[in-house]
């Protein structure tokens, strides 16, 4: 048996603390079984790596391992994406195709985000485990396969359970045994152990010398609650490599790149809308309605998409009533954005530079249309704004999605392909 020193090592994993030690541990002995584990912690801990030391030490290491971010496929896709689908099962498959469940016999599948799968597909999933049977979409036709589920979650499953979004009886089938990772916090003394390892890598990434922290700036550095944990860590440690000239870092200097509380701005109200003057303000104001804009035009892209693969299912539209409202133009969060919104945002334009807010005033008479230009225009600054908005609503909310995402006004969902994709 490896010893946890060694998988460490071998999977790079950074860290001595007892906590972690005994999560590497744990994983080392239920590797050999075919028990289902779950890895629960916040995000950024590190979920990533169990599963992958759970595969790679187990008799099924020369089979597949495929790692499936539930919280990343959409809602109308995932069935097929796990079990397949028959050709002609809905519009648009014009093939048939095998899932992950057929591709990884004999492996292991990671199902991350395991909490945001819809229920239906919790069900397909019970009987696979139960029964190692599934059917492919569209089909009659009972299929085996053998696979180990390894799950990982950042929500409280129990207060999904709760809420009905999660089946009680499938928790307890993918949690044989639990495995915790511990908060960053909790772990204070691989904080600079990770930071070393870190700023070495990016040193070597970008061809420059190492960053060292001064003694107070360590402890700085150790005394951060860290709410997005190493990933944070991570990112925080690449910025400092990158935008410092001097290569030993000063508390202060260190202070400006530690995530702060900081609150996102109130869009909505009047008396910040009053404070003349404020530019900088006024303009994030700007940006959080682009970005809300956006927000609709993605959720209107993903309905019509599911709409047309969907060939009008009248169910769909039941079942998302609301979302089709508020895209096309019936909500009332739609009339809120018009009555108490559009005046302001009027007022907010005209502030920088009148030509162009002339042209804005006009186009302003369809946001969408509105949003789609300053995209193009402005892809690049409205990207970073996009980040530094989902970064202080993650902040605020101690790296918790659910609040942040209602407070940006963007699904979980949404909220969760962006943290992937901007690697926050
Ligand atoms: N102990 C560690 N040593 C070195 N790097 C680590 C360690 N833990 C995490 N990381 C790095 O931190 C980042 C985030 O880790 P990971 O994606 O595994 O987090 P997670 O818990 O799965 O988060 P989420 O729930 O958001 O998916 C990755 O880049 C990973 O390589």
């Amino acid at each position: 048996m490896e010893s946890p020193q060694a998988v460490k090592q071998r999977f790079e994993i950074i860290g001595n603390d007892p906590s972690l030690n005994r999560a590497i541990e744990k994983s080392i002995r239920v590797a050999p079984t075919d028990i289902s584990v779950l890895v629960t912690g916040e995000s950024g801990v590190g979920k990533e790596s169990l599963p992958k030391i759970i595969h790679a030490l187990s008799h099924r290491k020369h089979a597949k391992y495929i790692a499936v971010n539930c919280g990343a496929i959409p809602e109308g896709t995932i069935d097929s994406e796990l079990f397949g689908h028959e050709k002609g099962a809905f519009t648009g498959a014009n093939q048939a195709r095998d899932g992950y469940f057929k591709e990884a016999d004999g492996g292991t599948i990671f199902l991350d985000e395991v909490g945001e799968l819809p229920l239906t597909t919790q069900v397909r999933l019970l009987r696979v485990l139960e029964t190692g049977e599934f059917i492919k979409v569209g089909s009659s036709k009972v299929q085996k396969s053998s696979v180990r589920i390894v799950a990982a979650t950042n929500v409280d499953m129990i207060e999904a359970i709760k809420n009905n979004k999660f089946r009680e009886d499938l928790y307890y089938r993918l949690n044989t045994v639990e495995i915790n990772l511990s908060p960053l916090r909790e772990r204070r003394g691989d904080i600079h152990l990770l930071f070393r390892k870190f700023a070495s890598d990016f040193a070597l990434k970008y061809k420059m010398p190492t960053i060292r922290l001064t003694d107070r700036a360590i402890k700085a550095l150790e005394n951060c609650r860290w709410p997005g944990n190493i990933r944070q860590l991570k990112n925080v440690t690449e910025q400092i490599s990158v935008l410092e000239t001097s290569r030993e870092v000063d508390e202060d200097t260190l202070n400006h790149y530690l995530p702060k509380s900081t609150s996102l701005p109130s869009v909505i109200s009047k008396e910040k809308s009053s404070s003349k003057g404020d530019f900088s303000n006024e303009r994030e104001i700007l940006y959080k309605v682009l970005f809300d804009m956006k927000g609709d035009l993605n959720d209107l892209k993903k309905l019509t998409m599911e709409l047309m693969e969907r060939d009008n299912d009248e169910k769909f539209k039941e079942d998302n009533i609301n979302l089709i409202k508020k895209v096309y133009g019936e909500s009332d969060s739609k009339k809120e954005f018009k009555d108490e919104t559009h005046e302001e945002q009027l007022e907010i334009l005209q502030f920088p530079n009148q030509k162009r807010n002339r042209e804005m005033d006009q186009k302003i008479e369809d946001p969408y249309d509105y949003a789609e230009d300053i995209e193009e225009e402005e892809t690049l600054s409205l990207q970073d704004k996009e980040v530094e908005l989902i970064k202080k609503s993650l902040d605020r909310h101690h790296g918790k999605r659910k609040p942040a995402a209602d407070e940006l006004g963007i699904s979980e969902r949404t909220l969760y392909r962006k943290i992937k994709q901007y690697d926050l």
